[in-house]
């Protein structure tokens, strides 16, 4: 469970412009969500999300991943959750160019010491189910976009992750293929029991979600 508590976040644009990006956000998203943070371009979506994924400092309030409170961790312990506990999915992609699909979607499991054969499994059995099994041997750069955000999706899911951020996941990717890396996320939420939180506006995402959350001028307005 993630638990937020009077969140709030300043950004300083030099004096005395001060951004409050964040105010007074009180949320609870429990295991298992496929939720969406909603709302109008500004209003404070990724910072939420970049908060949650402990990729930036808040500025007041609390936010608690089952007991652990992140702001309170060292950047060590943050880099390990990170690690450990999140999958980020973002509208760019970040494939990395030079490795081919099956090393990209093998990368994180790399990074954590995960046996071979586990990684050999797990690769083959993400991209039967994201469709991209076909795609193995290519590099980033001669895939779809809609292929290469499935891509992501796999790497960021491999080493199952508790929770997935994607911050606008469908921004680059026509109707046809936003449905299908929709339906293939749901998909992942209820088969691997996953905690799926996106930050978007496109309509396709909201239609697909279970809770929407809707925010405006940094405040949580319901959801
Ligand atoms: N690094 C930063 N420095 C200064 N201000 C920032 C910074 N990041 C975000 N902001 C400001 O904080 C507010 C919230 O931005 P945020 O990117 O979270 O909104 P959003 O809802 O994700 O928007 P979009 O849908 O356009 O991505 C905006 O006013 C934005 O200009």
């Amino acid at each position: 469970m993630i638990k937020i508590t009077n969140l709030h976040k300043y950004f300083y644009k030099g004096e005395p412009r001060e951004v409050h990006a964040l105010n007074d956000v009180e949320l609870v998203i429990e295991d298992g969500e496929f939720t969406l943070l909603n709302g109008p371009s500004g209003c404070g979506k990724s910072t939420l999300l970049n908060l949650i994924g402990a990729l930036d400092d808040l500025s007041e309030g609390e936010i608690y991943f089952d007991d652990d409170e992140v702001s309170s961790l060292g950047e060590e312990d943050k880099t390990t959750l990170r690690l450990e506990q999140i999958g980020f999915v973002f509208q760019a992609y970040n494939l990395i160019p030079v490795l081919n699909v099956k090393e990209n979607i093998a990368f994180i499991m790399r990074l954590r010491g995960f046996e071979e054969s586990f990684i050999e499994n797990r690769v083959t059995e993400l991209a039967k189910l994201l469709d991209i099994t076909d795609k193995l041997e290519y590099l980033p750069n001669n895939l779809s976009g809609g292929e290469q955000q499935r891509v992501a999706v796999a790497r960021a899911v491999a080493t199952k992750p508790k929770i997935i951020l994607a911050d606008e996941p469908t921004a680059n990717l026509d109707s046809i293929n936003s449905k299908i890396l929709i339906d293939m996320m749901k998909e992942l939420n209820e088969k691997e029991g996953l905690t799926i939180i996106f930050a978007s506006h496109d309509e396709m995402v909201k239609e697909n979600v279970r809770r929407v959350i809707n925010m405006y001028d940094g405040e949580i307005v319901d959801g």
